[in-house]
């Protein structure tokens, strides 16, 4: 099979800058590729690089799609190399073949696709920094969500506890005051790496004193950094809440590797950065990974297919991280 190739740089910015621990983040960038088979029949994937996480930058994935001849083969796309994991994402969410059992046979296929079923995801919504999460969660709180995500480790820790009491007195309330009470919310906090090991002490001792029925702290994400591996693993051994590794995990072979080192705590998986599909999928089938996946802000044409394979790949219980539009 043969494919006609063209790439089309995009740049949007975000309805609200994203305030983390990393810094602001103001828009997005990205590649949307398009790959035409012998058919005409044409396939779109998306590049959205997060280099920051660790995948390639915007402009070396530019740089890779420049060189690249007009026409590539499957075997170009099989050989992209790892440390382009955007590119290897976005270019495999392209390839269309007329032959299922050829995509099957190559692990191109998700399960859900070859069955016509895509299980039902729910999703988690991303409340701000700071005192902001506390309009944003009762404008998501009434769109339906039950599952937030909080980024923390941006202001003085004093403040963010503060903030934190807050939060959670809302929640309870507004659950208390607007459901019947057989509901519940999972509420995830995300350091993005930002927290002295003091800190996450703290956070995950505030966090282990929370006993209700209606109100879980799901995990603390990345509460240190991607080298503080040993600390973060001492850590899950100790407290009752639990934590996800996401910038330490952000690559196939980051996955590996924490999992290699006894990982067995949740695994943010970004799918769009993460690379190749078809090497996911067999990670996750020969591991027992508790994947909650989550967004890099990509565009719908990365979206569609990072749902694609959290439909198949995600742990059920688990919502995705890929509630809010940023556009
Ligand atoms: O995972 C989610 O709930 C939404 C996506 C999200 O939080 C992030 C996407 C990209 C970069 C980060 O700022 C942030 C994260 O750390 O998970
Ligand atoms: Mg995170």
């Amino acid at each position: 099979m043969v494919y006609r190739f063209n790439f089309y740089p995009y740049s949007r910015p975000f309805k609200q800058p994203l305030k983390t621990h990393h810094g602001i983040w103001e828009k997005r960038e990205g590649i949307i590729i398009q790959l035409a088979d012998e058919r005409g029949k044409n396939g779109w994937g998306e590049i959205a690089p997060l280099s920051w996480f660790g995948s390639e930058t915007l402009q070396e994935a530019l740089e890779f799609c420049r060189k690249l001849p007009q026409t590539l083969t499957l075997e170009d796309i099989l050989e992209i190399p790892d440390n382009f994991p955007a590119c290897q994402f976005g270019f495999e969410s392209a390839v269309t073949y007329p032959k299922t059992r050829f995509l099957k046979e190559t692990g191109f296929l998700s399960q859900g696709f070859e069955t016509g079923f895509l299980r039902e995801l729910k999703f988690s919504g991303l409340l701000p920094s700071g005192k902001a999460a506390l309009q944003v969660f009762q404008t998501l709180f009434q769109q339906g969500f039950r599952t937030f995500k909080w980024k923390i480790a941006v202001y003085p820790i004093s403040d963010e506890l503060d903030m934190f009491k807050q939060l959670t007195k809302l929640i309870l309330e507004t659950i208390i005051s607007e459901t019947d009470k057989t509901e519940w919310v999972n509420l995830r906090l995300d350091a993005n790496g930002g927290l002295s090991w003091e800190e996450a002490n703290k956070w995950l001792s505030v966090c282990d004193e929370i006993k209700s029925d209606i109100l879980k702290i799901e995990y603390l994400e990345q509460p240190l950094s991607v080298e503080q591996f040993a600390e973060m693993l001492a850590l899950s051994q100790q407290y009752f809440t639990s934590i996800a590794l996401d910038e330490s995990v952000a690559t196939l072979s980051q996955i590996r590797d924490c999992y290699q080192r006894g990982w067995r705590g949740i695994f943010v998986i970004k799918p769009c950065i993460v690379g190749s599909p078809r090497k996911l999928r067999k990670l996750c089938r020969e591991n027992h990974i508790d994947a909650v996946f989550s967004s890099v802000f990509e565009t719908a044409v990365g979206r569609r297919a990072a749902l694609n394979l959290a439909s198949e790949l995600s742990h059920p219980k688990r919502a995705v991280g890929f509630g809010v539009e940023h556009w």
